[in-house]
């Protein structure tokens, strides 16, 4: 029977163990999510190295979070486009252009955020 299917729930602990199943396997094997981390880790090192401030920080972790966030819902409607259809179909094109679409609306606007961050800590703008 599939986890969760009858009334008694996965425990919250089993939930999260499902999650972290979830997170490992898009890492394992979406190349874009081990792109998105890299670039955020690159980010985090060059916070510490400019010793940007508490709230630049939070945009930091906010940008990237949201980033990986966007990349995994896009994962998962790929998959479940997938299971919906192996035929080519204009709406399971629709579905995955426009899932893919809000993951580098997110990723300019995180650029953009990361830009003004660091040049902020570098003196360049006010
Ligand atoms: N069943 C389908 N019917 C029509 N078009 C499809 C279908 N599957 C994929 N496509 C088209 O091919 C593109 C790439 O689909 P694919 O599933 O390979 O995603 P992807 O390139 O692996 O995405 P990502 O790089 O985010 O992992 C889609 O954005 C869509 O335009």
């Amino acid at each position: 029977m599939i986890p969760g299917s009858n009334k008694d729930h996965p425990s919250f602990i089993r939930s999260f163990g499902y999650a972290l199943e979830g997170f490992v396997t898009a890492v394992r094997t979406e190349r874009n999510i081990k792109v998105m981390l890299a670039l955020g880790i690159a980010a985090v090192v060059v916070g510490c190295v400019l010793k940007i401030d508490l709230l630049s920080w939070c945009l930091v972790a906010l940008c990237f979070g949201l980033v990986i966030f966007a990349e995994l819902v896009n994962t998962a409607i790929e998959a479940i486009v997938d299971l919906a259809t192996q035929e080519y179909h204009p709406l399971a094109k629709r579905a995955k252009d426009i899932a893919a679409a809000s993951v580098y609306t997110l990723s300019i606007t995180a650029a953009i955020v990361g830009i003004i961050v660091f040049a902020r800590a570098l003196g360049l703008i006010a």
